[in-house]
């Protein structure tokens, strides 16, 4: 089978190395390139919808000329009966031009950092503020504070990319 060009439309390590790690596990020959995009959405998504835009804006950037498939992933937040929820979104955009999306966990935040968040901060900063700790959204993420490092947020985000990568699987088979 030929090598599979893949992008991923981020530098950051925790969504790097999520994807990298779907792509491993399934035995597929790859090669992986991140991309620096512009998500075409606040730095901080408020909504479902943004943070999904917000991915999706990401992979479509990402297909370059030689790229088979290009996978943005966007950290959001929304609000869900008075509690702030952080939201996760993926998507990926095949050479083909076909769009598969995709969301993974959902959790809820403590109620300081949500109103830190209401008042216009952004999460990344506000968390390691919290955790006294810095680079939080680099690895372990919101999502490892939030769940004693039960579930981090590569681990959060590989989850993610195997509904992306599932959905065009099949699509190909
Ligand atoms: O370099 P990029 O790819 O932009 O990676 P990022 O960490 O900024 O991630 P997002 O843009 O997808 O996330 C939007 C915002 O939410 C923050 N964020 C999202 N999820 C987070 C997490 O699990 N832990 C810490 N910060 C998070 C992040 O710092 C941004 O301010
Ligand atoms: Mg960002």
């Amino acid at each position: 089978m030929k090598k599979i060009q893949a992008t991923i439309a981020s530098r950051n390590p925790a969504k790097i190395n999520a994807v990298s790690a779907v792509l491993t596990e399934l035995g597929l020959d790859f090669e992986l390139q991140p991309k620096d995009t512009n998500s075409g959405v606040s730095a901080q998504p408020y909504s479902l919808e943004e943070t999904r835009l917000g991915a999706i804006n990401r992979s479509k950037q990402a297909l370059v000329e030689g790229t088979d498939i290009a996978i943005g992933l966007e950290g959001g937040v929304f609000e869900l009966e008075g509690v702030l929820y952080l939201c996760n979104w993926g998507a990926l955009f095949s050479k083909e031009g076909e769009l598969y999306t995709a969301a993974g966990a959902q959790i809820p935040l403590p109620a300081n950092i949500a109103a830190s968040l209401r008042e216009g901060e952004e999460l990344g900063p506000v968390m390691d503020d919290y955790a006294q700790e810095s680079g939080i959204r680099k690895h372990k993420g919101a999502i490892g504070i939030l769940t004693a490092g039960l579930v981090n947020r590569d681990e959060m985000f590989q989850h993610v990319v195997k509904l992306l990568i599932g959905q065009y699987l099949l699509s190909t088979d």
